[in-house]
């Protein structure tokens, strides 16, 4: 790479999504890259997938050690077809795989490892390429890019995540009950918020938006704005 084109990775505005499991992060990261024509961190995928990895190989999930040199050399790639993102490790497509929810649970206990966490932040910073970046996770605004332009909390009831949560695995052919979903949904935010590294809080130059009320395009339409008044 020239010292040109490290210079405009170096200075790729990036817009930070962070929130709960369920506010909606994804699909407002994809859908805002989209319009912006900007590159995708899909961050948990991350954590996912290292969590997968190390059930693969039959890891104990508090061996720190063990965990964090499976992040440490992950052999993995996303790719792009049809606009949907792929997630392929050791060359297998396991993008069905890393979302059950016993992977789910998987990754937030991964996630609160510290050497983890330090495997796989220069893999994210990796991601920041011009023209710009849309990165959600956890701690895109507080801790993978502090100096992000635009940074935003997303947030929502957690019953309202767990209905939206449960309209999507309907939508999927799967039935678990709501108030399984919602424990679940319970469990994981006291995890991401109150591990020692990284928990999940809003930046303290984030816009926090709570999206119990507002629809997809709403939320798009916020964040879009806020886009316009900070990178221009
Ligand atoms: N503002 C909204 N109103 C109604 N439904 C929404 C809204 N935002 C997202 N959803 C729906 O909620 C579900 C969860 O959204 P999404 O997967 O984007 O959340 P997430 O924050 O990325 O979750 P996770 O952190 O667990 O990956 C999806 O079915 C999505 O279509
Ligand atoms: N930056 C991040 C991204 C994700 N995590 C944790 C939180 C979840 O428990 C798990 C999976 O994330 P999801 O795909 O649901 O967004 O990974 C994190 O700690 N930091």
């Amino acid at each position: 790479m020239t010292e040109t084109e490290n210079f405009q990775t170096d200075q790729a505005p990036v817009v930070t999504i962070d929130g709960p499991s369920g506010s909606g992060k994804g699909t407002i990261a994809k859908l805002v890259a989209d319009r912006l024509g900007f590159a995708l961190l899909d961050s948990g995928a991350l954590y996912r997938l290292t969590a997968l990895a190390a059930l693969n190989a039959g890891a104990d999930l508090d061996d720190a050690e063990k965990v964090a040199r499976i992040a440490a050399n992950l052999d993995i790639r996303f790719a792009i077809a049809d606009a949907e993102v792929s997630a392929i490790l050791d060359g297998v497509d396991v993008s069905q795989d890393i979302r059950m929810e016993r992977v789910s649970m998987a990754a937030s206990k991964v996630a609160a490892i510290p050497e983890v966490r330090d495997a796989l932040l220069q893999r994210q910073r990796d991601f920041r390429t011009a023209p710009g970046l849309v990165a959600d996770g956890r701690d895109m605004g507080t801790t993978v890019f502090p100096d992000a332009p635009v940074k935003i909390f997303l947030t929502a009831s957690a019953e309202e995540r767990a209905r939206r949560r449960h309209a999507q695995l309907q939508g999927r052919g799967v039935s678990v009950s709501l108030r399984d979903l919602l424990e679940d949904i319970r469990a994981r935010d006291d995890r991401d918020m109150n591990r020692a590294t990284s928990p999940l809080a809003p930046a303290e130059d984030a816009v926090v938006l709570d999206s119990t009320e507002i629809d997809i395009q709403g939320v798009l339409q916020r964040v879009l704005d806020l886009v316009q008044q900070r990178i221009g």
